[in-house]
């Protein structure tokens, strides 16, 4: 633990910002009006991810830790590990099918863990060009993302292995992006959330395999066995499998906010063995996802009221997974003492 007093940490750095200082660069991701393909930039593991519309929305997720990380690139994956913790990422380029190069980018990065020594996974995010159009088989993208994903984590982890929390969101160009972080030795836990049926058992009428994900992670940082930083998966209006409020934004906030609240929640944290309990103001690191550029009043409203008055949020205007759904939330909820 002394090695890593405040362990990994994300921040959100606008353009005019000064960049972070004091601190190791474990990890950068761009959010851009362009993609900008995976590689070591100045000594850091670097993607840009097509996201921003316009130059409001344009912003870099910086992942810094507390030792000096080793970059390098592994097949088609950027990646930086500090001994500790370790970042990779990667671009899938668009084609008339994504199962394949899903399951080869999956196994590549499973490689990579397995190779370097961190085989905790914390959380995964994935930024799809098009979701929501039909491949050249005719098959949803999503859904055929989810069929590659499905294949790879069953090949290596079996058809139980547990993922971590994960997005699974829209972009505006450049096939699949993709980025994770995983742990050598930090205890990983992966939290469900009982208003939603857990998203490896969705039925069969989604796709023809489930999304492999969980609703949340914790991490606690080696040596510290009590709650950790919490993860929360991307989050919409679902109930059980099923959407709700089908063409409500509003209301589809107020249950995807409920729905993060509940799994943060006390009663929730203790069901899966953490002494802890979370709220939505204690979120950081937040991203809103919005299907229409027209919500966005409504929806920074009801998220200015419903997170800190600290907490760094940043909307993208995207398609999300299903096509009833018109917004989705993350965020982190950083261990208390940090
Ligand atoms: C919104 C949902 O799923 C989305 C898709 C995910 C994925 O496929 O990895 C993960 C979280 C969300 O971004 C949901 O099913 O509740």
């Amino acid at each position: 633990m002394a090695t890593y007093p405040n362990g990994l940490r994300g921040r959100l750095v606008r353009p005019h910002e000064e960049p972070p200082s004091g601190r190791h660069l474990l990890g950068r991701v761009a959010f851009l009006d362009h993609h900008r393909p995976p590689a070591v930039r100045d000594g850091v593991a670097d993607m840009g991810v097509h996201l921003a519309r316009d130059e409001s929305a344009l912003v870099t997720e910086v992942w810094e830790t507390d030792a000096p990380p080793t970059s390098g690139m592994y097949r088609d994956l950027v990646y930086a590990h500090d001994g500790e913790y370790l970042f990779c990422a990667g671009q899938i380029p668009e084609g008339g099918s994504y199962r394949e190069p899903v399951r080869e980018a999956y196994d590549a990065a499973f490689d990579l863990i397995s190779e370097l020594g961190y085989p905790h996974v914390i959380r995964i995010w994935h930024f799809i060009n098009d979701i929501n159009r039909a491949n050249a088989d005719g098959m949803e993208i999503y859904r055929d993302f989810c069929l590659g994903r499905a294949e790879a984590v069953d090949r290596r982890l079996g058809p139980a292995g547990e993922m971590p929390a994960a997005t699974g969101i829209g972009s505006l160009g450049g096939g699949i992006s993709w980025y994770l972080l995983t742990s050598r030795s930090g205890r990983v836990r992966h939290l469900e959330n009982p208003l939603q049926v857990p998203a490896p058992s969705y039925p069969h009428r989604y796709g023809p395999r489930p999304p492999k994900f969980a609703r949340a992670t914790s991490l606690s940082p080696p040596g510290l066995d009590g709650a950790g930083d919490i993860f929360v998966a991307g989050t919409a209006s679902i109930l059980g499998h099923e959407t709700v409020h089908e063409g409500d934004v509003a209301k589809q906030c107020d249950v995807t906010l409920a729905n993060m609240a509940k799994v943060l929640s006390r009663e929730n944290l203790l069901a899966h063995g953490i002494d802890d309990g979370r709220t939505l103001k204690d979120l950081r690191l937040v991203k809103v996802y919005l299907r229409h550029e027209e919500d966005l009043e409504a929806v920074r409203s009801a998220c200015a009221e419903a997170f800190s008055d600290t907490a760094e949020i940043v909307y993208f205007t995207v398609d999300i997974c299903r096509s009833d759904l018109l917004v989705e939330i993350e965020g982190i909820a950083p261990r208390p003492t940090a």
